[in-house]
């Protein structure tokens, strides 16, 4: 079973369908990458697996349980986290409070819990605290876990986003542009993490336009053209595809 299919997917705004009949599955452990040009529907698709995107028509399940219905905050409690193509961080909050942000979708305490600081609550906070810590240990910035994020560079921010996303632990997680913008001397850290978040067991999506890093970090790449399959193969035969060639390779990405 695939830990994640979709099924005939249609997607309209008005008379446009910005993704039309879409199937495509996701194993556990895969980088699977997505490509198409500018209008594919890429992020459109991301956002309908979030659960930000209502759906025309068909269906969308984890681990063979039907999510469509689901609010985007109960599919991130099943394990579907993600980054937006814009940055969004908190700048005037510090690295670990931006951390601390995205351990919330496990959190189990409640309001009025909170609101009474009752110790099971203050021990919850702790853990978050201790998981928000070890997160940013995996970029190499605990020591600076009390500075504003707005310190940080572009690429380190990205980072940040990136390890936020993690900290709910989720089983996969989708990065919309995870270089778009960084400066090329800032986009190996970035590609170094994703490899290092797949390699401890989290399956990762990415929709980017750097067909470099595509290339060279999935197993596998999902083809879109006009919100409809074009191809999906591994990135030799991505690569090799006549038509994929024809209808993307071949054209400069318009932001690559
Ligand atoms: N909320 C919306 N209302 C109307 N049309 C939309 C909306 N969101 C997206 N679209 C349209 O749907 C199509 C797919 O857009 P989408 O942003 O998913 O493409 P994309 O492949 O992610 O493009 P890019 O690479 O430029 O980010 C486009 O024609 C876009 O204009």
């Amino acid at each position: 079973m695939a830990l994640l299919d979709v099924e005939n997917l249609r997607i309209s705004f008005g008379g446009l369908h910005a993704v039309d009949g879409l199937s495509t599955s996701v194993r556990q452990g895969q980088i699977k990458g997505i490509i198409g040009p500018n209008g594919a529907g890429k992020t459109t698709l991301f956002n309908a697996i979030a659960g930000i995107q209502k759906l025309s028509a068909g269906s969308i399940r984890l681990e063979g349980r039907p999510i469509e219905s689901l609010q985007p905050w109960q599919r991130a409690g099943l394990g579907i986290a993600r980054t937006f193509q814009n940055l969004q961080i908190f700048p005037e909050l510090s690295l670990i409070e931006n951390v601390m942000i995205g351990c919330h979708p496990k959190a189990r305490a409640g309001f009025c819990g909170a609101l009474l600081g009752l110790p099971g609550v203050r021990r919850e906070e702790r853990t978050i605290e201790e998981r928000a810590y070890a997160q940013l240990g995996l970029l190499g910035m605990q020591d600076r876990a009390l500075s504003p994020a707005g310190d940080l560079s572009f690429g380190e921010s990205k980072l940040l986003e990136i390890a936020r996303a993690l900290a709910a632990d989720p089983k996969i997680l989708m990065l919309d542009e995870p270089i778009a913008g960084v400066p090329a001397a800032e986009q190996a850290p970035v590609v170094r993490m994703i490899r290092e978040i797949n390699a401890r067991g989290v399956t990762v999506i990415l929709v980017e336009h750097n067909m470099r890093m595509v290339m060279g970090l999935c197993d596998e790449i999902l083809v879109l053209r006009s919100g409809r399959f074009l191809a999906q193969g591994t990135p030799r035969e991505i690569a090799a595809d006549p038509e994929v060639i024809g209808a993307y390779l071949g054209e400069e990405p318009a932001h690559a």
